[in-house]
């Protein structure tokens, strides 16, 4: 009967109230995708969960496109519409929480540039063994016509 659960946003005032973010919940994405029925549909759009169970029969592209989305991310589907603003307004009604960190693709690529990195070093593979034949090729030419000319 504590009761100490209470938030801190509840009754602090002492001006440290900028950490309200700190509350946010994490879903696995196994947790995830056992929400894939009409009873309970859960998805997953740019890393952040959406319970969109109520909002089935009132998605304006219909709830088969949700379902077929259910439990899993949705993210690329979502984007592929070409949302309105409207819509992407909408989805902060059914946020229920974040993807755990751990299971985030590198997708926003902000943390994870190794992307990036791994390109420009496909870039330096491709070019350095071209450069190297072209100098043989010359070399060789340059060799060739030499010993022809004497
Ligand atoms: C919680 C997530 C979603 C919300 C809040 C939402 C909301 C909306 C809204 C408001 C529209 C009307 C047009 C607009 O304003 O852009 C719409 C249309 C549409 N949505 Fe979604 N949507 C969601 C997820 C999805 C997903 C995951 C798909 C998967 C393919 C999808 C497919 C469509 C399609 C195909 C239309 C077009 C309907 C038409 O043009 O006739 N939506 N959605």
């Amino acid at each position: 009967m504590s009761g100490s659960m209470a938030t801190a946003e509840a009754s602090g005032s002492d001006g440290k109230g900028q950490e309200v973010e700190t509350s946010v919940t994490y879903y696995r994405l196994e947790e995830v995708a056992k929400r894939n029925s009409l009873k309970e549909l859960w998805l997953v759009i740019h890393g952040r969960v959406y319970d969109v169970t109520r909002f089935l029969n009132e998605h304006p592209g219909g709830e088969e496109v949700l379902l077929e989305q259910a439990g899993v991310d949705a993210s690329e589907s979502f984007e592929d519409v070409g949302h309105s603003s409207d819509a992407r307004e909408m989805l902060k009604q059914y946020y229920i929480g974040d993807i755990h960190p751990s299971d985030l693709k590198p997708e926003s690529g902000s943390k994870d540039p190794s992307k990036n990195d791994t390109c420009k070093s496909c870039w330096a593979y491709w070019i350095l063994p071209i450069i190297g034949a072209v100098l043989l090729g010359f070399l060789y030419r340059y060799y060739t016509s030499e010993s022809k000319s004497s």
